[in-house]
This record gives structure tokens, C-alpha cells and sequence, in this order.
């Protein structure tokens, strides 16, 4: 069925035009034709309220197979009945005997596959409003919803978890790693799974940590602003002289899977020495530092070495690359701040790809008023989609809108592991055992194990564990 995935209804708002983009061939496996006619100019026209369905060339009818059906519940222009505000959607496979929402359109189609090879009807919704409001998303709820998939952007808390739970909702997953956004209490509270999406991201947020890293050394961005606005007039001896990564040292806050991979590309990739803080020791990142220099050694380089720092200040005083990988909690916030900057060295440079409330931002433009050489690169923001004023005006920020793990093949496999955790536990399947052993869930030429991948609350909900 790959390629061959079209929504049947798509549709601005209840009020607004509608355009048939179904693939015949998956709506007459599924049956899925809703009621329309045709018109005098060759467009669709719903029987109900005779609004135009157009272009046909999207929805290639044939001939004597005009849709008809008379089943109410797969009408287009309202999401289920007890709704208080409408809101737009799309539908595959409206005969899927479980509902499953999504709230935002996802990359790829093979998340949607998966669900409706396994009987869900699935609804995504297609309003034009970046970040849902929790009545936004009660709405889309509705009277019977068996799972949700959500973004890190809304507020799953108790009214969420309880309108999922009315619903008869028991599995909700974010396609996110982290769940900050998630009151995993309220969830437990109303007997709700959540998913999260760990392992599929972790190069890619790194990658994305290190391009900041680097982007922030070599003052790429104010180098790019100086060529497009005509200021180049000739190679200088001092003209954007910035750090050399060679030789100095990164620190890592947080080791955990993503500040592991950015340490190891920045020790490997610009043989940098190491010095990291977390709360858990990481052996295998020492190991891969005490091989890695052992090879330097051998080839009669300057070897790479690697510390685990005491406490966080220590790496804040040591390193000259900072990058920022821990969870967002009560303990991290704010983790650096006034105080913490002002222990940096004046030329250091910091990373944050974490969470925008690990960093005080407020403090943070203070501190790069004070001091034009300390660099910043940010992929997250205290108050996003926000940025606190007078940063949008440094010269030594460096400011990406919240794409560390936007690229393709993690986005898609996202989206997959999101979609599996919610298909996992309205299956009643278990949960796997291992969330960072996320290969077999996207190998897209087997089907996936039956196991929903990343259950952060399985304990707490007594979920059995898959012996796969
Ligand atoms: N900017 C973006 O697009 C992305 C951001 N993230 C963020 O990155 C975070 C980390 O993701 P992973 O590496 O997969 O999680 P992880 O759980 O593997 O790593 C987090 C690490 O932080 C450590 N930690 C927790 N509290 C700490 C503290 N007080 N001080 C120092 N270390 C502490 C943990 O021990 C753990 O090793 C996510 O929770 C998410 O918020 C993740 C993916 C993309
Ligand atoms: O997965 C996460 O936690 C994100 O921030 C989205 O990439």
C-alpha cells in the first residue's frame, strides 16, 4: 500500500472547501466512498450540502463507480458529534474499528499503514493553528477516541488525560523524546499510557548540536549576513576571526543518549578533549574516548583525553564548548544561569538543544551584552515560539526554531514510534523492553515487533514487558 496513501477527505474548516484526494484503489479496498454526484463541471458535489468537491483529477473516478453511501458517521463536514467547536481533519480508513488521533499531520505514510493494517480509523487534524489549545484538542477527542498522538508543543495534563479517558481512551504517545509537556501523574491517574519517541532522534539532534557548535566557533551566521548585505570588500588578517576546536575542550551537561553522540562527534570529529557532568556515569562514552585517544597515540598524535566532572560548575570552568543534553525537570531548570554564565570563561561558547527553561534567557542576553566574544548557539527558547527581548538583536547568538531532530529519516521514524505505542497499547500488546532498541520498529521491510517501543509510564501502570 506504499505510495498509494491519500487522505479521503481533506478540508480547511467544516465551513470550508473540501477536496477528495483519496486514491481509488485504497478507497474501493476499504469501501470507502462517500456520498457525491457529479457536477455540471465535472467537480464532485455532495449530496448533503451540494458543496463542489474539486479537482476531480485528484480522485480519478471511474465512470459508472461514482461513490454513494449513506453512512452517516463518515460524513466530512464535522468531527464527531459531541464536538463544541468544529475542527478540520482527515480521515483514512474510516471503518477502523479503533480511532486514533493525530494532532498534527506527520512525515511519511507508513505510521498510517501501520495503523490501519491493524483496524484504526485515523484522524489527523489539518486546522491552520501551529500550537492546539487543550480545548483545540478536547474537541478532536470527542465521544470515542482510543488514542492520541501528540506534539511537545500542548499541554497534556489532567483535563486532557481525563477527556482521553471519558473517551475511552488508553494510550497517548508524543512524537517527542522528551515529555516535559506530559503530566505522567495525571496519565497514571486515569490508567493512560505515555509513549515517547527515544533513539530514532539521537544522531540527529546531535548533528544538529554540533552544527551549532561549530556555526557559533566560526561565526558562520554573521559571516552570511555580512556577504548578502555587500559589506565584503577583500580578505582581512582580522576579518571574522573566530575559536579553533582542535586541542580545546567540550563539556557535556546531561550524557545521557544525545549528549553521548554530540560528544563523541565533537571528540572524534575536532579531537577535542572531554569533560562531562551527569547524574549516571557513561562508560561507554569513556570507553570510546580512552580507545579513540589510544589510536591518536598510536599514530603519533596528540591523544584525546576525558573527565567526569564532580559537578557541573567544574565543566562550566574547564570547557570551551558547552553543549546542553539533560531532560527538563525540577532539577534542570534553569541550570544555567546569573551565576552559572558568569563561572564560564568569557570566550566560551554554549549549546542548548535540550530545552529552552534549562537556560535563564533573560540572564543569558544579559550575559552576551557583557561579553561580545561568549557565543551562543540555540535550537530551543524559554518561551517558544518566543524569543526574550534583545536576543533576536545579538551578533554572538546563533537562533534556530526547535529543529534538532528535523531531518527526514528521524521525523519519519518518529512518527513511527509514536504511532506504535499508541497501536501497541490499544492492542494490548507489551511493552518492549529495551526503548533504545529501536531498529526493528523502523525496518521498513519487516513488520514491526508486537510491542509498543517506548512506554515511559509502563511501570506505573503495571504494563507487561515483551520477552521479544
Ligand atoms: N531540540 C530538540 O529538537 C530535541 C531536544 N531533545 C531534548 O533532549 C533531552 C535529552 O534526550 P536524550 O538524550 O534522548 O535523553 P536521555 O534520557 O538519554 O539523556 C538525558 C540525560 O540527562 C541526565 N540528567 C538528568 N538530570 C540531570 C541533571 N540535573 N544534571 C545533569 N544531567 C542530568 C540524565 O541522567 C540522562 O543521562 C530530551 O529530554 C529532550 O528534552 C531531544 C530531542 C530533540
Ligand atoms: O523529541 C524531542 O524531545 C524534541 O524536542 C523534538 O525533536
Amino acid at each position: 500500500m506504499k505510495g498509494l496513501l491519500l487522505p479521503w477527505l481533506v478540508g480547511n474548516s467544516p465551513q470550508g472547501p473540501y477536496q477528495m484526494t483519496s486514491k481509488l484503489a485504497l478507497s474501493k479496498q476499504l469501501g470507502l466512498f462517500p456520498s457525491f454526484t457529479k457536477s455540471d463541471n465535472s467537480n464532485l458535489m455532495c449530496q448533503t450540502c451540494t458543496r463542489a468537491i474539486s479537482p476531480l483529477s485528484l480522485y480519478q473516478m471511474e465512470g459508472p463507480k461514482l461513490p454513494s453511501h449513506n453512512d452517516s458517521t463518515q460524513h466530512h463536514h464535522k468531527t464527531p458529534s459531541s464536538m463544541a467547536k468544529p475542527i478540520s481533519i482527515e480521515v483514512y480508513n474510516p471503518n477502523g474499528k479503533y480511532r486514533v488521533v493525530s494532532t498534527k499531520s506527520m512525515p511519511g505514510t507508513r505510521w498510517i499503514n501501520l495503523l490501519i493494517e491493524q483496524d484504526c480509523r485515523v484522524e489527523i487534524c489539518t486546522q491552520k493553528k501551529t500550537i492546539l489549545s487543550v480545548e483545540d484538542i478536547i474537541a478532536l477527542i470527542g465521544d470515542k477516541c482510543d488514542g492520541v498522538i501528540g506534539q511537545l508543543t500542548e499541554d497534556w495534563g489532567e483535563t486532557l488525560f481525563a477527556a482521553l479517558s471519558r473517551a475511552g481512551g488508553k494510550a497517548f504517545s508524543n512524537m517527542a523524546v522528551g515529555y516535559n509537556n506530559v503530566d505522567v501523574n495525571a496519565a497514571n491517574k486515569h490508567g493512560v499510557a505515555v509513549g515517547n519517541t527515544p533513539g530514532v532522534l539521537t544522531e540527529t539532534t546531535a548533528e544538529l548540536a554540533a552544527s551549532l557548535s561549530l556555526a557559533a566557533a566560526r561565526r558562520i551566521v554573521e559571516a552570511d549576513q555580512f556577504m548578502r548585505a555587500g559589506l565584503y570588500d577583500g580578505w582581512l588578517p582580522h576579518l571574522f576571526v573566530g575559536n579553533l576546536l582542535k586541542g580545546q575542550t567540550v563539556g557535556v551537561i546531561g550524557a545521557g543518549r544525545i549528549g553521548s553522540a554530540y560528544a563523541r562527534m565533537m571528540v572524534e570529529g575536532f579531537k577535542m578533549n572531554l569533560i562531562y557532568y551527569d547524574l549516571y556515569q557513561s562508560t561507554r562514552l569513556e570507553k570510546f574516548v580512552t580507545a579513540y585517544g589510544e589510536f591518536l597515540k598510536a599514530n603519533g598524535e596528540q591523544p584525546v583525553t576525558w573527565k567526569r566532572a564532580a559537578s557541573m560548575d567544574e565543566v562550566l570552568r574547564e570547557a570551551d564548548v558547552i553543549s546542553l543534553h539533560p531532560i527538563l525537570d525540577k532539577t534542570t531548570y534553569h541550570l544555567i544561569n546569573k551565576e552559572s554564565l558568569a563561572t564560564m570563561k568569557k570566550e566560551a561558547i554554549l549549546v542548548n538543544c535540550s530545552r529552552g527553561p534549562v537556560v535563564d534567557e533573560v540572564a543569558l542576553v544579559e550575559h552576551l551584552k557583557q561579553n561580545p566574544m561568549f557565543r551562543v548557539g540555540l535550537d530551543v527558547f524559554e518561551d517558544e515560539p518566543y524569543m526574550k527581548p534583545g536576543l533576536a538583536d545579538m551578533k554572538n547568538a546563533v537562533v534556530v526554531p526547535h529543529i534538532a531532530s528535523a531531518s527526514k529519516w528521524t521525523r519519519e521514524g518518529m512518527a513511527t514510534l509514536a504511532a506504535l505505542n499508541v497501536l501497541g497499547k490499544i492492542k494490548g500488546y507489551p511493552v518492549w523492553g529495551d526503548p533504545n532498541r529501536v531498529a526493528p520498529f523502523l525496518n521498513e521491510n519487516a513488520p514491526p515487533p508486537a510491542a509498543s517501543p517506548s512506554i515511559v509510564n509502563a511501570k506505573a501502570l503495571g504494563l507487561p514487558v515483551s520477552k521479544l
